[in-house]
């Protein structure tokens, strides 16, 4: 028998990653080649028209899984019976802005979209939050929905990761295939610290293969944690393909389950592993299975690491105690 479509609910549905988000999910790739989708956008009502605009070019793929595609500039409508939220549209921090008037900008979107998945959304919902603050959106959201399970809400750190990955594989004259168990940990952001301690690249320890702290500390480390910086640099905008991809890959992962043999990276409800505090939004290393992610336990986490997942931890608390302090999250 067909299977019965998946409602996948996107925000910022008009921007720069919802364009390269949606036909992808239409293709199939989010799901799998056998689950038809059912996709509804969300934007603001002067985007509407702009998403009404991608709608019209998604009739036009005649992808055959697509089952559907309604615009809503109401978030309830939107998330009402919603399986996939993709939380893409954010307010992106403006001259002048400070921190505190960027969180709060957020919560005021974040929130009731919070509540509006409280509301409506499937048994089943899982929360990817991508845009920024990331960690943060995703934990102010998930305040505002009390009936969902809490480790519903996850923030994207994949970009991160298959950066990281990337960069690894260059360095060691491999390919992205070889490289195993790296893990990004803490923030989206650029205290967030990708670990090569317990990767492995064609079965060797990678740090080992490197056999190069100077450049792990001055290269390694900063390439991947500035990269968004530097795409806005070259780009004048901020990354969207390669941002759409890793939504992509984390919500096909989730689903589908991780590999064997490998894990990846996502921020995800801490539950106390490796001293980041209880309920912390923090990236981990992770697999899925059965649906569900799971922190990789038992790793040891040397001084090197320590000090760094600790300062992007740091980050995290500060961001969650300003939140706090705006009435966003008790
Ligand atoms: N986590 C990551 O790795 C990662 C990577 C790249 C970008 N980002 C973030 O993703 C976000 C989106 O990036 P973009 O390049 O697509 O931006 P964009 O400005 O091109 O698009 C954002 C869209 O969101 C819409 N929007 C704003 N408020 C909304 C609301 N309340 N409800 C629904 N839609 C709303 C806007 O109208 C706009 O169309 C940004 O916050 C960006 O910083 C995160
Ligand atoms: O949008 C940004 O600030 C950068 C983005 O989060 C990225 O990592 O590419």
């Amino acid at each position: 028998m067909a299977k019965a479509p998946v409602n996948v609910t996107v925000t910022g549905a008009a921007g720069q990653i919802g364009y390269a988000l949606l036909f992808r999910i239409a293709s199939g790739q989010l799901l799998g080649a056998d689950t038809p989708v059912k996709l509804r956008l969300l934007e603001i009502p002067q985007a509407v028209k702009a998403a009404e605009g991608t709608a019209m070019e998604l009739d036009d793929c005649a992808f055959p899984l697509l089952a559907g595609v309604d615009i809503f500039d109401d978030a309830r409508q939107a998330f009402d019976g919603v399986n996939v939220a993709l939380l893409v549209g954010a307010r992106p921090r403006t001259k002048g802005m400070e921190r505190g008037d960027l969180l709060e900008a957020n919560g005021g979107i974040f929130g009731p979209q919070g509540e509006a998945i409280n509301a409506g959304a499937a048994d089943d919902v899982r929360v990817l939050v991508v845009g920024n603050p990331a960690n943060t959106n995703a934990l102010i959201a998930q305040a505002h929905a009390p009936d969902v399970p809490a480790e519903r809400f996850t923030a994207m750190t994949r970009l991160d990761h298959n950066r990281a990955l990337s960069q690894l594989a260059g360095k060691l004259d491999a390919t992205v295939n070889d490289v195993k168990k790296l893990t990004i940990w803490g923030n989206h952001s650029a205290t967030q610290y990708p670990d090569i301690f317990h990767a492995e690249v064609r079965g060797e320890n990678a740090a080992k293969a490197v056999g190069d702290e100077a450049w792990l500390r001055d290269t390694f480390i900063p390439t991947v944690a500035k990269r968004g910086a530097a795409i806005i640099e070259a780009r004048g905008a901020s990354s969207a393909a390669s941002a759409a991809n890793a939504a992509i890959d984390h919500v096909h992962d989730w689903v589908n389950g991780t590999p064997e043999g490998d894990w990846t990276s996502a921020a995800i409800p801490s539950d106390g592993s490796y001293g980041v505090p209880e309920g912390i939004i923090s990236s981990f290393p992770v697999v899925s299975r059965n649906g569900s992610w799971e922190i990789v336990q038992g790793l040891e986490v040397n001084e090197f690491s320590r000090e760094r997942i600790d300062a992007s931890v740091r980050e995290l608390q500060e961001e969650r105690e300003a939140v706090r302090g705006l009435g966003l999250i008790k």
